[in-house]
């Protein structure tokens, strides 16, 4: 959303999802600069300490005393717990790498936030600090999510599970900002926030210290094999769930050539390594697929598709199947395609859909 376009929409009541960082706090300042009625509200998402425990809202507060405007905490520790810790914990103990974010922003954001406001402010708008731009295409009658323009910090690939009715209320008004202006527009506002630094991680590690301490509260790790594809016993894991496929660094196995995890088996308690070719997969199904600027559509389409949140898209053709499902066959055989993550597909800088990598059959 451009200035110019946040100056139109004055006097509209506006609910922004504040974290106690810059962003949401820049998000803020830009819209009640603008002449918005803008609430701060923040989700209690974890019990801890970290941005989204317990520090995170005292920095919000700060924020909505310095710009003057209401501030709401809702205990979402709950819904954080079922969706989220719940999600991961059994997604781990099954094999998978589940992916939090693109799921927190659905179950735990956008749609309660949206409720929140509606139900109990009155309020039909809600903003964050997300990089990603959204349009809505009369044509198609769709709300559309791309690509920020600070291609380093675009977050359109966690927001693909967002629904429409949820785009309808949002508004993103850092799509068009890169986050060195983000930096300059809160030191401009005099924030608080402006030199918080950046966090370099997931708010669970960042919570835990690490992904392993946090899942290891909940899951015993159990010692067994780790094995070539031929059944080769090449050494030991310390438990199935520590590693993702891709994975190189911290397996303990001496070899002549680089080794890669290409699957995990936790109902045989091994973890199956190979070399960087056997690593990479052509194929793949998804479930739970979210239409986004696309309608959901029966027929096949080229799309580039993006298998995680670092990796570059590739080039592939999407070939819908009953139950929300999809198969994606690459032009090019992809590295670590992993199940839990997300396989989201792009025309450009559009997000046309996405869904949940599946095991393999
Ligand atoms: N606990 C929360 N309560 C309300 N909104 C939140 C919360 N956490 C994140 N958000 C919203 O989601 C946006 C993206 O959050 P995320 O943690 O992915 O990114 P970020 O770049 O670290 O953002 P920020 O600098 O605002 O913390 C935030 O800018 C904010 O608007």
């Amino acid at each position: 959303m451009s200035n110019a376009e946040i100056s139109e929409k004055k006097t509209e009541k506006v609910v922004v999802g504040l974290s106690g960082g810059v962003d949401s706090s820049v998000a803020a300042a830009l819209l009640h600069r603008a002449g918005y009625d803008v609430t701060g509200l923040t989700l209690w998402l974890m019990r801890g300490k970290g941005q989204c425990c317990s520090e995170g809202m005292v920095d919000a507060a700060r924020l909505c005393e310095e710009l003057g405007i209401h501030h709401e905490i809702v205990d979402s520790r709950d819904v954080f717990e079922q969706n989220i810790i719940n999600y991961l914990v059994t997604g781990y103990a099954a094999g998978a790498t589940p992916l939090p974010c693109s799921r927190c922003n659905k179950a735990v954001k956008f749609t309660p936030m949206m409720t929140y406001a509606r139900e109990k402010l009155g309020i039909n708008k809600i903003a964050t600090g997300h990089y990603a731009k959204l349009n809505f295409n009369p044509e198609s009658g769709r709300y559309e999510l791309r690509r920020a323009v600070d291609q380093n910090k675009d977050q359109s690939y966690f927001l693909y599970e967002v629904g429409q009715e949820e785009l309808s209320c949002c508004v993103f008004p850092l799509g068009n900002t890169t986050k060195v202006e983000t930096r300059k527009i809160a030191a401009e506002f005099g924030l608080a926030t402006a030199e918080k630094p950046e966090s370099m991680d997931l708010c669970l590690v960042e919570a835990n210290g690490s992904m392993k301490a946090f899942l290891d509260k909940y899951l015993t790790p159990v010692q067994g094999k780790i094995v070539d594809t031929q059944g080769n016993i090449l050494g030991e894991h310390d438990g199935t769930y520590h590693y993702t496929i891709g994975q190189r660094k911290g397996l303990g196995v001496a070899a002549a050539h680089p080794l890669y995890v290409i699957a995990l088996d936790p109902i045989k308690n091994e973890v199956i390594v190979g070399d960087r070719t056997e690593a990479h997969e052509k194929e793949c199904t998804i479930n739970q697929v979210n239409w986004v600027s696309l309608a959901p559509t029966d027929v096949p389409f080229t799309a580039e598709v993006q298998v995680r949140y670092r990796t570059e898209p590739a080039n592939a053709t999407v070939i819908p199947l009953e139950g929300n499902r999809a198969r994606i066959v690459f032009d090019e055989p992809q590295f670590s395609i992993t199940p839990g993550q997300a396989a989201v597909f792009y025309c450009g800088d559009l997000l046309l859909g996405g869904g949940l990598i599946e095991a393999k059959q």
